[in-house]
């Protein structure tokens, strides 16, 4: 790279705002989309997509809401012209949905696309010319009054040639390509020149599209640029103006987003941004951000996952698994404090109410996501994320210091692995830690017990086997079974443990119902409390294996 970029690049010059008005807008409604995945998105595939995969696109195109949508360029192949020519043979394109196809401003070519759709109820006729100086200079080598006489001359030549076939409700659609690097005023003129050779007026609406070809300036001077034309256009209230941005600089949803703001009343795009180079605006981003701010797209995501996965068949390009909405990461937490904060959220989040939760834009369930893959665990999490995996994956709710105690439990493990901790290796680690005392360390393992009612609570007989491998059977007295265990574990192991907390609650129904028994305790010697658990069809069996869980933890601590 050049120490001094400043003499290899540099800005291309913004028209003169100092009356801008779209930075106090507002988005509150959808514009207008145009789908070109067909043509721009097809165009930029290194293997364009056979007819059998455009037709599935063009089907899922259909059902996600697209009104128009841009299905070839008829004139430069014969595949292309043979797809348009089967939509409408076999009647493939909904009553409510317009075909565009595109094409050059050359004679031959216009008489061809023209043919192509011979026969469709609507149609538009996208046709193009750069007009920016570097285009006019290098590749057509014309002035701008020949640039001028170019667009006049083959718009009237479409006019006669649509004339002809009365059949159609033909639309023009203009595209001064190269807008964005075009002097304001050469854009203004050529733009004129269409509606004027067109006759734009009742009845002949003209579609004004103007593209940022390759992305060159920041989105607030793309913005300038079309507020510029919208408040210049002649016949303005028979144009829709329309924008079709690329993404070279990354900032194709910004250079849409702000351009709506300035005017602009339709968006050509792709779904997912597919396109030449870096890509066309995608699509999907533009209409679910809009869905955020509460403003209905008009076009429905609710399976995201099966748009992106037909996207993905018909392109063979893969989504990110970070991009916006739809990507497979995009509503997975893996840090600690977002991890915390996204479970309280959705504790907290009221059926029905506005959507507040913390870090998720969206409710992911509104694109056809499940909540499952919101929190996963690795080294950067915390104890939040663990809590919320543990209660979902294994219907266990950890009081808050438990779940500092596994957490560490965890965390060595992750660290250790240095890989993703899933929901069957939590439980892994969670049985190890609580639910299989074994008699290392001094713990007791539950063989059985009886319970007999005493005055005053429970006595509990306790067949257990010992650290050393022998059966015994330990007896103790309290007001409940877990009071009885923790004295009859007292009198008997040497842990003089002290009951601090205990939980207990059931899962499932029926026969499958389960109790969770959690005791925190504490020892003599040992710094804070430990955790013990037990699971168990029976209520005071979980309650029982609990205090042996803890004592065992103790014994291993002290
Ligand atoms: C920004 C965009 O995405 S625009 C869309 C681009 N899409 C495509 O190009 C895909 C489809 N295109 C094609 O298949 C071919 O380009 C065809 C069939 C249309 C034309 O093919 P060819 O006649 O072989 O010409 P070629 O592809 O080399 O295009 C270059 C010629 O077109 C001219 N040209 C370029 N754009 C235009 C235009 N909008 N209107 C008229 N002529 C144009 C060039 O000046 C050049 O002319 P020259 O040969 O006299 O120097
Ligand atoms: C709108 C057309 C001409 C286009 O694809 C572009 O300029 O990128």
């Amino acid at each position: 790279m050049l120490q001094t970029p400043e003499t290899k690049y540099r800005p291309y010059p913004a028209p003169v705002m100092a009356d801008r008005r779209w930075p106090s807008q507002t988005l509150t409604q959808a514009p207008v989309w145009l789908s070109t995945d067909l043509r721009d998105g097809n165009q930029a595939l290194f293997e364009p997509m056979n007819a059998e995969r455009k037709l599935r696109l063009f089907e899922l195109l259909v059902g996600v809401g697209f009104k128009e949508i841009e299905v070839g360029f008829p004139a430069a192949s014969a595949s292309d012209h043979a797809f348009v020519r089967r939509l409408i043979d076999e009647q493939r394109l909904p009553a409510d949905v317009t075909p565009m196809v595109m094409t050059q401003a050359r004679e031959d070519l216009l008489v061809r696309t023209v043919e192509s759709l011979r026969g469709a109820r609507r149609a538009i006729v996208h046709l193009y010319n750069a007009t920016a100086p570097l285009w006019r200079r290098v590749v057509f080598g014309m002035g701008v009054d020949e640039v001028l006489a170019f667009v006049d001359r083959h718009v009237r030549l479409l006019r006669t040639l649509t004339d002809a076939a009365p059949e159609t409700e033909w639309v023009l659609q203009y595209s001064p390509e190269t807008f964005c690097m075009t002097e304001p005023e050469v854009s203004l003129a050529a733009c004129t020149a269409a509606l004027e050779a067109w006759d734009a007026g009742p009845g002949r609406p003209v579609i004004l599209n103007l593209p940022t070809t390759v992305e060159v300036a920041t989105p607030n001077v793309f913005a300038d640029q079309i507020e510029w034309m919208h408040r210049r256009l002649p016949r303005r209230q028979h144009v829709v103006l329309s924008i079709h941005p690329h993404n070279d600089r990354g900032t194709g949803v910004a250079c849409a987003e702000l351009a709506l703001l300035a005017g602009a009343q339709r968006v050509e795009g792709t779904l997912f941004g597919n396109g030449e180079r870096s890509g066309n605006v995608d699509l999907v981003t533009l209409a679910l951000n809009l869905y955020a701010l509460g403003v209905a797209p008009g076009l429905d995501f609710s399976d995201i996952g099966h748009v992106a996965r037909e996207v993905e068949a018909c392109t063979g390009l893969p989504l990110h698994p970070r991009h916006p909405y739809a990507g497979d990461l995009v509503f997975t937490a893996f840090s600690g404090s977002h991890q915390d904060a996204i479970r309280k959220g959705m504790a907290a989040q009221e059926p029905g109410g506005l959507w507040q939760v913390p870090y998720l834009p969206v409710d992911p369930q509104d694109l056809g996501r499940t909540y499952d893959g919101l929190i996963r665990v690795n080294s950067q999490s915390g104890k939040g994320g663990i809590a919320w995996l543990m209660e979902r994956h294994h219907g266990l709710a950890m009081p808050r210091r438990m779940q500092v105690e596994f957490s560490s439990v965890v965390q060595a493990h992750a660290d250790a692995a240095e890989a993703e901790v899933d929901a069957d290796t939590l439980w892994q680690l969670f049985d190890a830690a609580y639910l299989a005392p074994t008699a290392a360390g001094g713990a007791l393992a539950w063989h059985g017990h009886a319970l007999a009612a005493v005055p005053g609570g429970v006595e509990i007989s306790l067949d257990v086997t010992g650290a050393d491998g022998s059966a015994r059977r330990l007896v103790g007295r309290g007001a409940g079974p877990v009071d009885a265990a923790a004295q009859a574990v007292r009198s008997a192991s040497g842990i003089a443990l002290e009951i601090v907390h205990f939980e207990e609650r059931s899962i499932g129904g029926g026969s499958d119902a389960q109790a969770w028994a959690l005791v925190e305790a504490a020892a003599p010697g040992v710094a804070g409390t430990r955790f013990g658990a037990g699971r168990h069809a029976d209520i005071a069996t979980a309650g029982v294996l609990a205090v042996l869980s803890a004592a065992a933890r103790l014994g291993a601590a002290g």
